[in-house]
């Protein structure tokens, strides 16, 4: 290791031991932690199994950098880059059009082995794996409802395909040895003022009901609901709201996911971490970041970030916590933008971690907001960054901005090939 990274960290090491911090096991703690990296920034949330579907259900990606993955072993590969470049063992998170298939299969029809290139991948890498039922971009969603549905046929495709994502979360968790969380979203709702908000969220209630009826052991996977404010076209009223997902979750056993972009603009999810931990076992986050609306802009070193980051660390909420990451950013490098969320997740949980927490507590309890104040403040300019280097070289990974200049080669020798294809054909 370079001789100035580890006398940078020693030094670090010394001005956060004289508050009480011990480095070493914070960075022991950080390796423990995994990150979800979400497969659908890859490739713009195209998918492999309906290669000409419009992505629907409220969402879009905005951009056309070229070099997107087109194919399941391309978006591996870029996994793989990825991967290489962010210090820890992750996860991977797939949506179910990601299956790899040469079989002409429909959702609800999906089963285990339409995703066992993915498993032996993740066994090979030393990954785990995460699972969603695709509830958009499909034919019987256009028009806006899945599993509240007035069509009862509709409503039962959905259900058979919520079903069948559970299957194949639990062979996911069974094969990798940890367990697969699976995250049902749907993009149901209505664009203008409804008359009847009561009958969908009971349908809804109903095929959630459905899908969760068979037991699967919590070893293999973990069920999360995900709840939205609005999406496009879906303005006025959403069926699956915050509201609706806190009930269903805290009375049926299943895991909240709070995405950080879908609640109010300023509205934030830090502050619901400790509420809904006091009454659920688990939570999902789905770490994004809202630029106005939900645009899923990639995840950048923020207030809200930090403070997330904080929740978690100073409530002792990790171990109960999973996170996955949510976004899509079509204008830059698609591996960059993997790179960049990631690290900064994982870095702000250090930066977290390297704060004086029990003094602060303390502090806090004794009614000296001066002192937290002035505390919480000078620790923003502690030399968290000689810990970070440090942290990452000693996880074989780029320090600082050395992972760029990865991605460029990788986009001159891979990215740049492929881009010349989609031109000549
Ligand atoms: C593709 C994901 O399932 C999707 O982003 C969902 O999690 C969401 O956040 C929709 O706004
Ligand atoms: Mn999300």
């Amino acid at each position: 290791m370079d001789q100035q990274i580890r006398k940078s960290y020693e030094d670090a090491k010394t001005l956060y031991s004289q508050h009480g911090i011990d480095v070493d096991q914070a960075l022991e703690k950080l390796a423990q932690i995994k990150i979800s990296l979400h497969c659908w920034q890859g490739d713009d949330v195209r998918g492999f199994l309906f290669r000409d579907a419009e992505l629907s259900g409220g969402i879009a990606v905005t951009g056309s950098y070229p070099g997107r993955a087109a194919t399941p072993d391309q978006l591996r590969d870029d996994l793989e880059k990825a991967l290489s470049l962010i210090p820890g063992k992750h996860k991977v998170n797939l949506h179910a059009i990601y299956a790899d298939t040469e079989e002409k299969v429909d959702l609800d029809e999906l089963e285990p082995r339409h995703f066992q290139r993915w498993v032996d991948w993740a066994k090979d890498q030393g990954l785990g794996l995460d699972f969603n039922p695709t509830y958009f971009s499909h034919p019987k969603a256009a028009d806006g409802f899945t599993l509240s549905h007035a069509d009862e046929e509709i409503r039962q495709f959905w259900i058979r395909h919520g079903k069948a994502s559970r299957k194949i979360a639990e062979h996911f968790g069974r094969e990798l040895g940890q367990p697969c969380v699976t995250n049902s979203w749907v993009p149901d709702g209505y664009k203008d003022t409804p008359v009847d908000r009561l009958s969908p969220r009971q349908r809804l209630r109903d095929s959630l009901d459905e899908i969760f009826s068979e037991e699967i052991d919590p070893s293999y996977n973990i069920d999360a609901v995900e709840s939205k404010l609005f999406g496009l076209g879906s303005e006025s009223y959403v069926v699956g709201s915050h509201e609706f997902y806190m009930g269903y979750a805290l009375s049926r056993g299943k895991a909240v996911c709070l995405d950080a972009g879908h609640f109010h603009p300023t509205e934030v999810i830090s502050n619901k971490l400790t509420s809904i931990l006091m009454f659920s076992e688990h939570l999902l986050l789905h770490v994004s970041r809202p630029v106005r609306w939900d645009s899923d802009h990639v995840v950048t070193m923020d207030d809200e970030l930090l403070e997330i980051a904080r929740e978690l660390v100073r409530g002792d909420l990790l171990p109960r916590t999973s996170i996955g990451l949510d976004f899509f950013d079509g204008s830059i490098n698609h591996i960059a933008a993997w790179v960049i969320g990631t690290r900064n997740t994982i870095k702000a949980l250090l930066r977290a971690m390297l704060e004086p927490v029990d003094e602060l507590k303390r502090i806090e309890l004794a009614g000296d907001f001066t002192s937290r104040l002035a505390l919480t403040e000078e620790f923003k300019s502690y030399p968290f960054g000689a810990v970070w280097d440090y942290y990452c070289a000693s996880q074989g990974v780029p320090v600082r901005e050395q992972w760029l200049h990865e991605v460029k080669r990788y986009e001159e020798q891979v990215l740049s090939a492929r881009y010349s294809l989609v031109q000549n054909s």
